[in-house]
């Protein structure tokens, strides 16, 4: 069992934005988060990966809690957030080898990943530039390099789809495809519901901080009494029912 979200409310300053979040991300799976802006989603993620702490419930990775064993925690999770992070003054080769240190990884597997992921993302030959130069979709390939160097337990990717080209998108969810047959769990937070439908094994609808339905595409169809229909009528049918 990999991810293992119990009971979980919170939000920021005591407000609840997340009410008695229940689901779990077990290995070799993919996940897509889904909901409207300012369903959650984000704040969800910011709760798993520590920069907000549960009001109540509990958040567990691979049986391990942030605050009982915060090392084993976050070594086990890398996230590629929507927004790149970068340091101004650090070159793509110091950001690898940042990561690499942060994550105690050996350096030589690393930067063998890291190679192919650098190929793959095309750019191996700007290892010496700084990537607070890059245009935003390199730099988010930036985060993903450094990102998918971690064998990680846990990938969390928030809205990866946003910035990228059509082949550095087909690139990551190869990537993805990858790091789950290693047996890795995957969270995406996307509102590309095609994408995420072709990729995803399973989905989890945020709505006003609930959620209001979890499962495979089968289950949610069923769970919203449609016999046909493709993962943006699921989406429809709940906003419409929350309009209601
Ligand atoms: N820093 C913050 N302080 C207080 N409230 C916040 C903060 N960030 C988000 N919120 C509130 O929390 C709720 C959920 O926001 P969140 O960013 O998690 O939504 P989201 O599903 O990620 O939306 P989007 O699709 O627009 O990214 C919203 O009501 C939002 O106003």
């Amino acid at each position: 069992m990999s991810l293992e979200v119990e009971h979980l409310t919170g939000g920021y300053s005591h407000v609840p934005v997340l009410k008695d979040l229940n689901f779990t991300i077990p290995e070799q799976t993919v996940v897509g988060l889904i909901g409207l802006n300012g369903a959650g989603k984000s704040t969800t993620i910011k709760h798993i990966i520590g920069i907000l702490t549960p009001q109540k419930g509990t958040i567990k990775l691979n049986g391990v809690t942030l605050s009982g064993e915060p090392e084993t925690y976050r070594k086990s999770l890398a996230f590629v957030p929507e927004t790149p992070v970068l340091y101004p003054a650090l070159t793509l080769r110091e950001h690898i080898e940042l990561t690499i240190m942060a994550y105690d990884l050996d350096t030589k597997k690393a930067w063998q990943q890291a190679g192919d992921l650098l190929t793959r993302f095309r750019l191996d030959k700007r290892l010496d530039w700084f990537p607070a130069n890059f245009s935003k979709g390199m730099q988010q390939k930036v985060m993903i390099v450094c990102a998918f160097i971690v064998p990680a337990a846990l990938y969390i990717i928030d809205e990866p789809f946003t910035g990228l080209d059509p082949l550095a998108i087909r690139d990551l969810l190869q990537v993805i495809e990858q790091q789950k047959a290693r047996g890795a769990a995957v969270l995406m937070s996307t509102h590309v519901l095609a994408t995420a439908q072709q990729y995803a094994d399973s989905f989890i609808l945020l709505s006003d901080g609930e959620i209001r339905a979890q499962g495979t595409l089968t289950e949610l169809k069923q769970q919203f009494g449609m016999g046909a229909g493709n993962l943006d009528d699921i989406y429809f049918k709940m906003i419409d029912e929350v309009a209601q």
